[in-house]
C-alpha cells in the first residue's frame, strides 16, 4: 500500500503547484478607514484566451482518513481556486507532471485560514473537505472546451496522517 502523509500548507511548499491565500502576517494595505487589512492580489488567475472567469459554490461530502486517492485531474485551459466558506481545515492534493503523467502526489493540510489556487495544468485531487458542510467558493475557467484531463492510478495511494 503506497502511503502519503499530509504536510502543513505553506506558500513555499505549494509554489510549484499554485498559490496559497493566507491572511497571516501584515496585510499589503489597510483599507476601510483602517478597519480592514487587504492581502492584495495574491493569486495568479488564468482563464485562457477563449475562456472567462466563473464563480461557483461547491458543497462537497466530507472525507476521512485514511483517504484513498485513485484519481487526480488537471485543467489545461485555466486555473482553479478553492476558497473555503468555513474555518475547517481541508486536504489539498497535488502531483508534479512527469512526461504527461502525475508523479508522486503530495498532500497538504490547510490551517483553516487559507485558500488555494491551482495554476493551469496542475495535477490535483478533487475538492476534499474534512468536515461538513464542505462549502467552498470556487473560481475557475468557464469555456467551450472540457478543460479536464483525468488520471486514474492503477495502484491507488493512501493518505493518512503520520
Ligand atoms: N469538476 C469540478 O468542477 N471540480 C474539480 O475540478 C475539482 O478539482 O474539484
Ligand atoms: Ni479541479
Amino acid at each position: 500500500m503506497r502511503e502519503i502523509h499530509p504536510e502543513p500548507l505553506t506558500p513555499e511548499a505549494f509554489a510549484p503547484f499554485g498559490d496559497v491565500l493566507d491572511a497571516t502576517g501584515a496585510p499589503d494595505r489597510m483599507i476601510n478607514q483602517g478597519l480592514c487589512g487587504r492581502f492584495h492580489d495574491r493569486a495568479k488567475l488564468d482563464f485562457g484566451a477563449e475562456g472567462r472567469a466563473g464563480l461557483s459554490i461547491f458543497k462537497a461530502e466530507p472525507r476521512r482518513f485514511p483517504y484513498r486517492l485513485d484519481l487526480v485531474e488537471r485543467h489545461p485551459d485555466g486555473s482553479q481556486a478553492f476558497m473555503p466558506m468555513t474555518a475547517d481545515p481541508f486536504l489539498v492534493i497535488v502531483a508534479p507532471d512527469e512526461g504527461g503523467s502525475p508523479g508522486r502526489p503530495r498532500a497538504f493540510l490547510t490551517n483553516g485560514a487559507q485558500a488555494i489556487n491551482f495554476h493551469r495544468n496542475t495535477w490535483h485531487g478533487v475538492l476534499t473537505p474534512l468536515a461538513a458542510p464542505g462549502l467552498f467558493a470556487v473560481l475557475d475557467r468557464i469555456g467551450a472546451t472540457p478543460n479536464l484531463e483525468e488520471h486514474w492510478f492503477t495502484d491507488p495511494w493512501t493518505i493518512t496522517p503520520a
